[in-house]
């Protein structure tokens, strides 16, 4: 079966930064794969090239078997994107918004309409969909960028950051959501997070990235039981802990800027208002 993503030697670079540094990646179809690590770390840079948003200039991307660089088109179609930027309009009630993506995305005419209530009620929207984007709650506007991905029916849908700052019950909301979606198509999910409560629950797998650099790669239970194999002791460690081990001394600063802190990050409610 081909992978539903594939990276190979995948490096970018902004001036004398590198961003991402030689990262190798295999995603399986229907799988839920968490990318983590702390502000800066290149995951973002990384969906970029997975998304065709920016170009490859050294390395591989495939998707579905795609090359990202020369089929950009291709992969396109293969993709739902939700990027951290805030990307409803509140302005338009929550129908518009995913009728406006359906729209973009090429969604047959004789389709649309039933596509749109389609992914509306598969984020649990339906009812709210004639309210302007502006009176959502920060978990509704995270729940309608979904929809707005989800009416291309993508297989591979990427999500840069969908929960940060929300509330714990919107959190859980959102990946119920993503949870239903994947179980009703098999379609392969890319989430970056800094929770890393979450990327334990919800992710299949799960990819530490750290200065560009991926630092291992494998399901929740083997990183934490590969940690608790290494120091001894009875005691199961948490996937923060397993961050720090594998990342070294230099991540004490990233951390308290990553994963504790994400406050002054994405207040969506807000920001549509
Ligand atoms: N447009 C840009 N110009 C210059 N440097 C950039 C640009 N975008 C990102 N960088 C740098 O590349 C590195 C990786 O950034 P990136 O946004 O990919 O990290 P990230 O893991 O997604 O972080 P975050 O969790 O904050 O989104 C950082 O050092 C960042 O400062």
């Amino acid at each position: 079966m081909t992978d539903a993503l594939g990276l190979t030697g995948l490096r970018y670079r902004f001036g004398k930064v590198e961003a991402v540094a030689g990262v190798d990646l295999t995603v399986a179809e229907g799988e839920i794969f968490g990318l983590l690590g702390p502000n800066g770390a290149g995951k973002t840079t990384a969906i970029r090239c997975i998304t065709t948003l920016l170009p490859v200039p050294s390395g591989m991307v495939r998707v579905f078997g795609h090359d990202a660089s020369r089929e950009r088109m291709a992969v396109r179609r293969l993709l739902g994107y939700v990027p951290q930027q805030l990307s409803a309009d509140g302005n338009l009630t929550g129908r518009e918004n995913v009728a406006m993506f359906a729209r973009v995305f090429d969604v047959p005419r004789r389709e649309r309409a039933a596509r749109v209530e389609q992914a509306l009620t598969a984020v649990g929207l339906a009812e709210a969909s004639g309210r302007m984007a502006a009176t959502y709650s920060g978990g509704m506007v995270r729940r309608l960028e979904l929809a707005q991905a989800l009416v291309s029916a993508p297989r591979l849908l990427i999500l840069d950051e969908p929960t940060i700052g929300l509330d714990p019950i919107a959190r859980t909301g959102v990946w119920e959501h993503i949870n239903a979606v994947r179980a009703a198509t098999g379609m392969t999910v890319l989430v970056t997070t800094h929770y890393m409560d979450e990327a334990d629950q919800y992710c299949d797998r799960i990819g530490l990235m750290h200065r560009g650099v991926l630092r291992a790669c494998a399901t929740p239970y083997r990183l934490k039981e590969d940690l608790r194999a290494r120091q001894g002791g009875d005691g199961v460690p948490t996937l923060e802990e397993v961050f720090r081990d594998l990342a070294g001394s230099g991540l004490e600063g990233e951390l308290e800027g990553g994963f504790r802190d994400v406050r002054s990050t994405r207040r969506t409610a807000t920001r549509l208002g």
